[in-house]
């Protein structure tokens, strides 16, 4: 924009076009507020811009009204509305929201102003003390904004947080423009700093606000898809998950010609722990079992429940020995850590089959035959046990003897 167009632009009209924008966005917050429910942050961010719209009414009526509205009781009500867009933003973040510091920074703010208003009519310091403390908040809001996440929120909120970040440093360089003679005392009230000021806040508004709707959205969109990938009760995969996941980790490692082991896992007796202790605890269990095997896997490890209380590890890039070795340590680790509930303490122990794609290969519903394979040798050979798959064709007599003794015993209970 060039100083032609700028110095055609007034004040005053600026001013009540960022009150209405801001009117604007603090009823598209209620709507969305009423959608997404209290959480987010959302009510904060409302209640924050109706504060600032409430000063800047306040503020554009100046010379009709008396000074301590306009201009103290105006600036504290924008302190405290920036202050409690703040607090939102920690409220997102799920951090603490010290609620005293907004209306803390509000009073100090307000009497600053009316001291510099009434006991030393000082306009530029005035200027100085509102413009350093809307800057301030602006660039807090920019810390809460631009830390590390994931993509796509990262997106929306470094989107805000640059924002808020330009903003603030134009408030903060205002006064600062004053002291270095940019900006004389005639041009406080309508100079091209203060009109650029006025513009940047009506962008500024317009761009947080998106920003901060995008992130609510795609923080739904999130939690969304946690909820259709993960098994409501533990945690880990649902098998729907599981298989896509695992099909496309599979294709990765055989393209990169990486070993990958897939181990099947499944409680001991687990109908004996629903019998005796009930099906609440059973539950408790299964979700003490995830626990514990989590300890045990990396980031890139997948975990999914197969079904009831049988579950699916993927471990790429470990061979059959390696992952023996992890299986080895899950077992004992779950043995040797009895579930005490509040009455009694319930021992429980798993059996797991390894199968690995170096005697397998890398499809899916092979991997896991093997592996379940493996499984029924291991309940059949005693349980709490870890028993590797055989490579193809070695033993199926063996194995269809050792699934009629898994059953056997199962069926006797020991
Ligand atoms: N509490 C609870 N129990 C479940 C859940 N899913 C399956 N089960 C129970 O898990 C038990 C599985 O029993 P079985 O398949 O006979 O196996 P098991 O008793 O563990 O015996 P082995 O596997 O042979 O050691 C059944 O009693 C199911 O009701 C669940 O989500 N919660």
């Amino acid at each position: 924009m060039s100083a032609h167009m700028l110095a055609d632009l007034d004040l005053k009209t600026l001013t009540v076009t960022l009150t209405v924008v801001t009117l604007a966005i603090t009823l598209l917050l209620c709507l969305v507020g009423w959608q997404v429910g209290p959480r987010h942050g959302m009510r904060y961010w409302t209640l924050g811009n109706l504060a600032v719209m409430l000063g800047l009414l306040l503020n554009i009526n100046q010379g009709h009204i008396p000074h301590s509205l306009s201009i103290v009781l105006a600036n504290g009500l924008m302190t405290l509305g920036l202050g409690v867009v703040w607090l939102g933003l920690r409220n997102f973040r799920d951090l603490s929201q010290p609620q005293w510091m907004p209306m803390f920074a509000a009073l100090v703010t307000m009497l600053l102003l009316w001291f510099f208003r009434y006991q030393v009519d000082n306009l530029p310091v005035r200027y100085a003390i509102s413009s350093l403390v809307l800057g301030g908040f602006c660039l807090l809001c920019a810390a809460e904004l631009l830390v590390p996440t994931r993509a796509p929120m990262r997106t929306a909120s470094w989107f805000s947080g640059l924002i808020a970040l330009a903003y603030g440093l134009i408030l903060v360089a205002r006064p600062a423009a004053s002291l270095a003679g940019w900006n004389g005392p005639a041009d406080l009230l309508g100079g091209p700093l203060q009109l650029i000021t006025v513009l940047g806040a009506i962008a500024a508004q317009i761009g947080m606000v998106s920003g901060f709707i995008l992130m609510i959205h795609y923080r739904n969109l999130d939690r969304l898809r946690a909820l259709s990938e993960q098994d409501p009760l533990t945690g880990a995969l649902n098998r729907r998950s599981l298989q896509q996941q695992a099909e496309l980790m599979l294709c990765r490692t055989r393209l990169s010609n990486e070993p990958i082991t897939l181990i099947m896992l499944d409680a001991d007796h687990f109908k004996r722990i629903n019998d005796e202790f009930g099906h609440q605890t059973g539950d408790e269990v299964l979700c003490h079992l995830v626990d514990q095997t989590r300890l045990h896997l990396r980031s890139r490890d997948l975990l999914g429940r197969f079904g009831g209380e049988e579950f699916v590890l993927l471990l790429p890039g470990l061979n059959s020995l390696s992952a023996s070795q992890v299986a080895e340590r899950i077992r004992q680790s779950i043995s040797d850590a009895a579930w005490p509930t509040h009455k009694h303490t319930v021992n429980i122990t798993v059996s797991l089959g390894v199968a690995c794609s170096e005697h397998h290969g890398y499809d899916f519903t092979t991997l896991l035959g093997a592996a379940d394979a493996a499984l029924y040798c291991a309940k059949g050979l005693g349980r709490n046990r870890v028993e590797q798959a055989q490579a193809p064709g070695d033993a199926a007599q063996e194995l269809v003897a050792l699934r009629l003794l898994s059953h056997f015993r199962h069926n006797l209970d020991v």
